[in-house]
């Protein structure tokens, strides 16, 4: 099979027919239908269709080794510089169809499955690990095209240091309850799955520092898998309208919180089990933080692109920009555009060969996601700082169909455009930064990738500084 287009996402999710629950009702009939997940379903739809756009086809797709079909460039192994970039291009070309807003477009979750591929190594001779089942799975997510979750983080019911995941009793914390012949059997839950439900399948693993052996696994199984539910937030999609709300109608990925009640793994899914060590190992020395955070950061600069776009036009609509101060945040959102850029610039040009992997350079994007976290909160903050009242000015597609519609036209128009177009700008900045939906973008940007406090602190002992701390001794510090 060839890589998808957007109705083959649609058809396969539907027929899935996953158990998804939200506002206290299970998702019943085709999923792509629902008022929470069609916006989201109809903008991934739009990336599988890039995958055949004429002009794009040689940075969307790449001819697979396996059948000679051009399959998407997101399961593509990096093995040059060439190939790194041309994943930059394909993770950006899908980006700027959703301003960087859908953390969870489909490259993000098989650049995962890559790092994963890219790690073999690791699990090689260790005990109860599959680096061939991961190897095989690959090879046909690949060819089928198939769209992930995943998730990892354990409930948050103690987050105190030595606290064991479940104590006696209930299991909250999922975790390995069975091993028999036909694979591992799971019970208890995992959050978030951000697209939870909305995907072919859902990737599952433990993170790094467990004690006890019935917590580390990893595998991947079918959403549809029996015992498998996905429980959604209530969504922030606030109305259907893309002039009411232009990103969340479109962007708005959910979150869910994972459900296994006695899910059975079977083998071939399972990529490795009770080694704890081995999880440590993966998550320390894996490719999954120089690849994943390749993919983040080539996404996060288009986000702050548009982010430049939407202020400038801001800027430009009232007529603000002789303003000193307002060119100095302008200047702000520049300097953190160009700071991302040369992140993603130096991992690249300091990528080298691991295992036969070309790996981005680490340290500048763990740089980066260590920024990004700070930087996000305030471009958005900046938003609020040059719209002031006109971020709830904003009256909706109805208003301006209404009687009143004759006030607004003439109370709302600006120096550049008329009211309902200067309206549809303000409206994507509110929504970009003061909606349900655009808080929840930069609490994702806080934390999608983990604590920014624990990845600071990851980033201080991983760090190689001794060259600096000698030079000073021996420059300074000697008689
Ligand atoms: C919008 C959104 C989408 C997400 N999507 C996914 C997804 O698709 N899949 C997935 O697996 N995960 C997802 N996550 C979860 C994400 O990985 C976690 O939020 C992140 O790892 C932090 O874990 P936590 O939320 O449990 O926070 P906690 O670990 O509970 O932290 C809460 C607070 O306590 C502090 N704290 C807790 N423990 C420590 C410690 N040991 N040392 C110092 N401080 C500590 C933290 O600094 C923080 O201030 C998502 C999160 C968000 C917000």
């Amino acid at each position: 099979m060839a890589a998808i287009n957007g109705s083959e996402y649609i058809k396969r999710i539907d027929s899935l027919n996953s158990e998804v629950w939200i506002e206290g009702e299970q998702v019943r009939g085709k999923i792509s239908e629902h008022p929470a997940f069609k916006g989201i379903m109809k903008s991934q739809s739009t990336l599988y269709d890039l995958q055949h756009k004429k002009s794009l086809k040689d940075i969307m797709t790449f001819v697979s080794p396996g059948t000679g079909n051009r399959i998407g460039t997101s399961f593509l192994l990096p093995r040059t510089k060439t190939d790194l970039k041309q994943r930059r291009l394909m993770i950006q070309e899908w980006a700027k169809t959703n301003a960087g807003m859908m953390g969870r477009s489909p490259d993000y979750m098989n650049t995962v499955l890559v790092s994963l591929v890219a790690s073999i190594d690791l699990l090689k001779e260790r005990e109860n690990c599959f680096p061939e089942h991961i190897l095989k799975f690959y090879e046909k997510a690949r060819e089928q095209d198939w769209s992930f979750t995943h998730t990892f983080i354990d409930p948050q019911v103690n987050r105190s240091p030595f606290h064991i995941p479940n104590g006696d009793g209930e299991i909250i914390a999922a975790k390995i309850v069975d091993r028999n012949q036909d694979g591992i059997v799971i019970k208890g839950a995992k959050l978030l799955a951000t697209q939870g439900g909305i995907t072919d399948e859902i990737l599952v693993y433990s993170s790094a520092g467990l004690i006890d052996n019935a917590y580390s696994y990893s595998f991947s199984i079918p959403s549809n898998t029996k015992g498998l539910r996905f429980l959604c937030r209530q969504p922030f999609n606030h109305r259907e309208s893309s002039f009411d709300s232009p990103l969340g109608s479109r962007f708005e990925e959910s979150d869910a919180i994972v459900v296994f009640d006695d899910v059975l793994v079977p083998w071939e899914r399972v990529f490795h089990y009770d080694n704890i060590e081995v999880t440590d190992t993966l998550s320390k020395k894996g490719a999954y933080t120089q690849l994943a955070l390749h993919q983040v950061v080539s996404r996060q600069v288009i986000k702050v692109e548009y982010i430049l776009g939407v202020a400038q036009l801001m800027v430009d609509t009232i007529n603000t920009g002789g303003y000193p101060h307002i060119r100095e945040k302008i200047a702000e959102i520049i300097v953190a555009l160009e700071t991302m850029r040369a992140f993603l610039v130096a991992s690249e040009a300091g990528a080298a060969v691991h295992n036969g992997f070309m790996l981005p350079d680490l340290n500048p994007l763990r740089a980066a996601i260590s920024t990004f976290p700070r930087l996000y909160p305030r471009l958005t903050e900046i938003l609020q700082l040059l719209g002031a009242s006109g971020m709830v000015s904003i009256p909706t597609e109805k208003d301006f169909s209404s009687e009143i519609k004759e006030d607004l036209n003439l109370f709302l128009q600006s120096k550049t455009k008329n009211a309902k177009d200067r309206v549809r700008l303000f409206r994507l900045a509110w929504d970009t930064s003061m909606s349900e939906f655009g808080s929840r973008q930069t609490l994702y940007e806080r934390y999608f990738f983990g604590d920014p406090i624990r990845l600071a602190s990851t980033l201080y002992q991983m760090y190689d500084r001794d060259a600096y701390v000698k030079r000073v001794e021996n420059q300074f510090l000697k008689e």
